[in-house]
């Protein structure tokens, strides 16, 4: 296949994003007439922006899997497809269930890993490198939305992210304002996006605020993954007649799958790569898809949809002895003579210019610090949008407080005092730890979130972590001493002021540790019910070998490691220290001859340095976190092997 040598097309003045600013200045100020420098002089680039095409030259795809018994094997997912895409032109994959539309899909926008695929995919006529994850946007199937912002929020929080910092917050709002306008979402812009515990906007219109969010930095090829699934007939008409308009007007690449489109659908797209079995069967214009399986004896019955005809033919053909194998030689060959004739060089020459390699393109739209603050004030929003959930963590933290205070109430000093201590201090622990558990259903709810903006390049992994923790501490620590303040007196630990914060402290730490533990096992599980069971098992684990139950000294040496991990042991000894090795029980004799020594020497906490064990708990939270970072950068990306 030869490649062209061009330039890139530019898109000149009346450009889409010029339309698009313009139509949104009209609606957003009616009252006021508007020039056309009103929207120039906002600092929207309306002059020149380069297109892409792409290429795809015999791009094969296999997966190991078992087979049946005989040991590994090989599945073909993509077999030697030779594809072009073009600006200004929507292309729809499409084919019947299981072909490997979704697959062809994510390894044109760079979500298989590049090792693992054969053949070349170029844009512009170079290869895809990481920053054409910013030049492009890609929409899943799934719509991962925070359900307590409105769509408006969600639009500008993702214009926020994903447009660059010089451009001015008014204009990020413009373009917010536009893009509801154009998915036909003025009538619930101000409205909660809701999911199926929160009521809000509906199925449709969720399917378009996530369209909007991921192309609102109006991404020069676009990938969309179903994006009519889910949507009734006027809906689906309508996004689809969207992407046409950013695929002429705005010269956008547009790819998406599609099913089973209706007649109107139709007329919206401009190509079609039709696949069976993972194999291209056909490549085209719709037109010429009437008469393409002539030659096979299939002719298209009046009034019948095409692409209908088109599946009906293949999934015949599937179910013939001969196979896809007559459809497959039918387009090498239909292929071959177009390649002769010159047609597709004639009529659009593959552009060389600059690719997803250009390096103009910084992987980042923001700093990592506008990153975190954004994405903070999105935490901070979520948090007070949930006030119940609030009040719940205070109202359970109270209740855990009162319980355990009026269990081991008014401890004295005696040897029912030491086991009043000591069993206060294990349970607090217990219960703060187990408590934390919590976090998880959130953190998991999340991770699709996640995963959807950092594939497309939203923001960088640590600032979805330092955010998290930027909102969660203030929070731990609020948690924290509403469990002290009320405990620590209704047992009546030592009455002195440093003892008092520091046994606070430790409680704040310890919500901390399990935090990070609890969030850090999250990412690593597929589901909500997985993680509370690998996680309540661990804690007990951790519990167990605390040195509550049984002291240090008397742990099997090869178990000794599980003291050492546990989450229990630092905060427990610190406690334990904080209590009999105050200045105020100094020469207290408990019972008989035994005195507070000898209490923390029986305990295993004799010889327990304070700072050391809290600084071995800041190491556990930061270890975590740092586990937390590198398995979302790692385990947690939509590429596939
Ligand atoms: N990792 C994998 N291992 C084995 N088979 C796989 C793997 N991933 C996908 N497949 C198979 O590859 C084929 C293509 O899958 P893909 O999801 O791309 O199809 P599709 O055309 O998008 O289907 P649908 O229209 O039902 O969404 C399917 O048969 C699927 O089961």
């Amino acid at each position: 296949m030869e490649l062209a040598l061009e330039e890139p097309v530019s898109r000149t003045s009346r450009s889409f994003r010029e339309e698009q600013v313009s139509r949104t200045s009209r609606s957003f100020r009616r009252d006021q007439p508007v020039a056309p420098s009103d929207f120039i002089d906002e600092g929207w680039d309306v002059s020149e922006s380069p297109t892409y095409s792409l290429q795809v030259k015999n791009l094969s795809y296999k997966v190991a899997v078992k087979n049946n018994g005989e040991g590994p094997g090989q599945k073909i997912l993509l077999n030697d497809i030779c594809v072009e895409a073009f600006a200004g032109e929507l292309l729809a994959i499409v084919g019947p269930s299981g072909s490997g539309k979704t697959t062809f899909l994510d390894a044109l926008a760079g979500r298989i890993v590049r090792e693992s695929l054969e053949g070349e995919i170029l844009v512009n006529g170079h290869p895809i490198n990481n920053s054409f994850r910013r030049i492009s946007g890609y929409v899943m199937q799934d719509d991962a939305l925070f359900p307590m912002l409105t769509v408006r929020e969600t639009l500008l929080i993702s214009a926020r992210l994903r447009l660059p910092a010089s451009m001015p917050l008014k204009e990020k709002k413009l373009r917010v304002d536009n893009m509801i306008a154009q998915l036909g979402l003025e009538n619930c812009a101000n409205t909660r996006v809701g999911n199926e515990k929160v009521r809000g906007v509906s199925g449709g219109e969720r399917r378009r605020v996530s369209i909007g969010s991921d192309l609102i930095h109006d991404p020069a090829v676009i990938f969309l993954d179903e994006p009519t699934s889910g949507l009734d007939s006027t809906s689906a008409l309508n996004v689809m007649q969207v992407l046409s308009r950013m695929a002429k007007t705005g010269k956008r690449t547009v790819i998406l799958t599609i099913h089973q489109p209706s007649f109107r659908i139709l007329e919206t797209i401009d190509r079609v790569v039709v696949l069976g079995r993972g194999s291209v069967l056909y490549e085209g214009a719709l037109q010429q898809l009437k008469r393409y399986f002539g030659p096979l004896g299939r002719t298209m019955p009046e009034d019948v949809n095409v692409l209908e005809f088109a599946l009906d033919t293949i999934e015949d053909f599937q179910k013939s002895p001969a196979g896809l194998e007559p459809l497959i030689k039918l387009q090498l060959e239909s292929r071959k003579l177009e390649v002769e004739k010159g047609e597709k060089r004639e009529e659009r020459k593959v552009q060389v210019g600059p690719g997803g390699a250009s390096s103009s393109y910084p992987e980042y739209a923001t700093s990592f610090l506008a990153q975190c603050y954004i994405l903070t004030g999105r935490n901070l929003k979520n948090v007070l949008r949930t006030p119940e959930l609030f009040v719940s963590r205070v109202m359970a933290m109270l209740l855990v407080a009162i319980t355990l205070g009026t269990l081991f109430l008014n401890s004295k000093v005696s040897e029912r005092g030491i086991r009043q201590r000591t069993g206060f201090i294990s349970f607090t622990l217990a219960l703060l730890i187990f408590w934390s558990m919590e976090a998880m259903a959130a953190f998991i709810e999340e991770r699709q979130i996640f995963i959807r903006e950092t594939s497309r390049g939203a923001y960088r992994v640590g600032a979805f972590v330092v955010a998290k923790d930027v909102t969660m501490i203030p929070l731990l620590l609020l948690l924290g001493t509403i469990f002290s303040v009320i405990s620590y007196f209704l047992v009546d630990l030592v009455r002195e002021a440093p003892e008092f914060f520091l046994f606070t402290f430790t409680c704040f730490l310890v919500l901390c540790t399990a935090y990070s533990y609890v969030s850090f096992v999250s990412t690593l599980v597929p589901n909500f019910a997985i993680g509370t069971s690998i996680c309540s098992t661990t804690i007990s684990y951790m519990f167990l070998f605390s040195g509550f139950f049984i002291e240090r000294t008397a742990i099997p040496k090869y178990w000794i490691w599980l003291h050492y991990i546990s989450l229990f042991k630092y905060p427990y000894e610190v406690m334990l220290q904080n209590e009999f090795g105050s200045k105020h029980f100094e020469n207290t004799i408990w019972y008989g001859d035994v005195d507070s020594n000898t209490v923390l020497s029986n305990l295993g906490a004799g010889k327990v340095h304070i700072w050391v064990n809290l600084v071995a708990m800041l190491g556990i939270f930061v270890g975590y976190r740092l586990f937390f970072w590198f398995s979302l950068s790692f385990f947690n990306r939509s590429v596939r092997k």
